[in-house]
């Protein structure tokens, strides 16, 4: 296991919170927070991947990484609903994937908006608050606070009024990693978060990230950074290789990955778990 990154400890590091009658402080042993058991998860009438079986327990920092149309993208929906659990099963907080949503930051690969939408980078950052206290509550000053301290966290304080589809890519991607935070869940789904980052940024951003699990949040990423993801995670599990050669540490399930499908139209199902963001096509169809 790679050492994690030093963190300077902040004070203001978000906590995570766990759903209600969901108590993995006592049983973490016994109640991971994800768990696949021999899935298999795709689209209707598509596998993408068979046979998984993974864990993921608060305060863990699990990684995947693979080659373009592997599976991690389609992986990481399958805990939101937004790909299907074909077989074997996928549990999120004990529940089953979808009714789990609002209980996961999610961040979307390579998304984009029109750059007409009149949305700023604050409020994209405020939908996140809105998953977690319901669409019909009207914002308190608590949660634009929040809003502003995850922007200023993600290194962007200074661009909240800044309307989102004029940012740089970097800097969306930074956005949509503050939108994750701001929802304090205890389950963050990164897919591809770097992308377009700069290394200076990219190292800021990992220190939140180290933050958040050693507050005790759970982290699901998905990067083409092979280094990274040694450096970073505590487990790196390699879709579309022989699961043998793919764990840092001795793994806690095997997976064995399935047959690619062809490649297909995919859906943008991104609206639905990212508020007004959409998904920008990018191979493999994320
Ligand atoms: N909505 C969809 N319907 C059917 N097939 C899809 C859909 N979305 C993705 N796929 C297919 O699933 C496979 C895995 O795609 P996925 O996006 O999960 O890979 P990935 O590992 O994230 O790739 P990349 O590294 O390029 O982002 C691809 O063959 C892709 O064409």
């Amino acid at each position: 296991m790679a050492a994690p990154p030093q963190t300077d400890a902040s004070p203001t590091a978000v906590p995570a919170r766990p759903p209600a009658g969901f108590r993995y402080a006592e049983s973490a042993a016994a109640q991971p927070i994800l768990c696949f058991r021999h899935a298999t998860v795709g689209y209707p009438g598509a596998p993408v991947l068979t046979g998984l079986n993974l864990e993921l327990r608060a305060g863990e920092r699990l990684a995947l990484i693979g080659p373009n149309g592997a599976g991690k993208s389609t992986l990481i929906k399958s805990v939101l609903g937004l790909a299907a659990v074909l077989g074997g099963a996928v549990e999120v907080f004990g529940r089953s994937p979808g009714r789990a949503g609002g209980l996961c930051g999610y961040v979307p690969q390579a998304a984009d908006l029109d750059p007409d939408f009149p949305i700023t980078a604050g409020h994209v950052v405020l939908l996140g608050r809105y998953r977690r206290t319901g669409w019909w509550r009207p914002t308190r000053a608590a949660d634009r606070r929040a809003a502003r301290d995850a922007l200023a966290r993600v290194g962007l304080a200074d661009r909240a009024e800044v309307r989102f589809g004029l940012l740089s890519g970097g800097q969306r991607q930074r956005v949509l990693l503050a939108r994750a935070i701001v929802t304090e869940a205890s389950l963050l789904l990164l897919d591809e978060p770097f992308n377009g980052v700069d290394a200076e940024s990219r190292q800021a951003l990992l220190t939140v990230l180290t933050e958040l699990t050693t507050a005790g949040a759970a982290l699901l990423v998905s990067t083409h950074d092979d280094a990274l993801a040694h450096q970073f995670a505590d487990r790196v599990h390699t879709v579309g290789a022989a699961a043998a050669d793919s764990l840092t540490v001795p793994p806690e399930g095997v997976h064995t990955p399935g047959a690619l499908p062809p490649a297909s139209s995919p859906a943008d199902d991104l609206a639905a778990a990212a508020g007004p963001v959409v998904a920008r096509g990018g191979t493999g169809g994320a």
